[in-house]
């Protein structure tokens, strides 16, 4: 029997475990199954809580729906803040720092938001050809997971499913593939984006690293100023703060929105 909680961040949803004592195991396939939306709890991604190994308060290991371990996770991240801050004895922690392969991060809770001091960036690269019908041409970043973003001016009208898979799966980016997203500039430091998730394999409601990814690449292009506004397909607006050092490098970026319990339950699927 697994006791879970599902939270989602923004849309993008997710099963969360505390497997502080380290007795629980899941594999590939059990992952899979309870992010299966039909025959499972249902959820972009399973977030199990650990124990720390370098000094911050827990571990962060974040998984795919497909069951695929991945380096970091925006929404994710914000859940796993509120969740563990309410693991602490009261009155509930205000600030949570977490080991994630992309580094050790924090999460500030900040009345019902939650704020992510994330990773710095790095492989930023301008201009990669990808040559599709409705694009031509993306930028690529790591921001905690890679990230291709691509601006066109009918963010509606885009068909995700095609456009982003064939950028998820482009050689450019074999062998480990890309998240990627489509952003739309509403206002000078505003923009709307929409997000193919790699291990979901189809669009979420939001992508947090990929909107620090947009964010940071409006930037490059227009100039914006921190903090940039990214409304998400799910309907929230989130907002970006980041420090630009020279040479289209960024330290210090945040990621700020909302982390909500829906309902905690046992399973018996694992
Ligand atoms: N939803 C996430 C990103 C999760 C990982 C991603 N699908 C990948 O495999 O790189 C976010 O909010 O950042």
């Amino acid at each position: 029997m697994l006791n879970f909680t599902k939270m989602n961040g923004a849309g993008n949803d997710f099963v969360v475990i505390d497997n502080r004592d380290l007795k629980t195991n899941l594999t590939t396939a059990q992952i899979e199954l309870l992010c299966d939306r039909h025959r499972g709890v249902g959820a972009d991604g399973l977030l199990a809580v650990e124990p720390a190994e370098k000094g911050a308060d827990y571990k962060f290991r974040y998984y795919n729906a497909d069951g695929g371990e991945a380096e970091m996770c925006g929404n994710g991240a914000r859940c796993f803040g509120a969740y563990t801050a309410q693991l602490s004895s009261s009155p509930t922690k205000e600030l949570v720092t977490f080991e994630t392969i992309a580094g050790t991060l924090s999460a500030e809770l900040i009345g019902s938001n939650v704020r992510i001091a994330m990773s710095d960036p790095f492989d930023l690269e301008m201009n990669t050809a990808v040559e599709l019908e409705d694009l031509n041409q993306v930028h690529f970043v790591n921001t905690g997971v890679p990230h291709a973003v691509g601006f066109v001016d009918d963010l509606p009208a885009l068909d995700v499913l095609e456009n982003g898979a064939a950028i998820r799966y482009h050689n450019r980016f074999a062998p480990n593939g890309t998240n990627a997203n489509f952003a739309a500039i509403i206002a000078d430091d505003h923009i709307a984006i929409r997000t193919y998730e790699r291990g979901v394999e189809g669009e979420t409601l939001a992508c947090g690293t990929g909107m620090c990814a947009c964010a940071l690449f409006h930037h490059i292009l227009t100039g914006a100023q921190s903090p940039v506004k990214v409304d998400v397909a799910g309907g929230d607006t989130l907002e970006i703060g980041f420090e630009p050092v020279g040479d289209n490098k960024f330290t210090n970026v945040t990621l700020t929105g909302p982390a909500d319990f829906v309902f905690s339950g046992k399973t018996d699927l694992v």
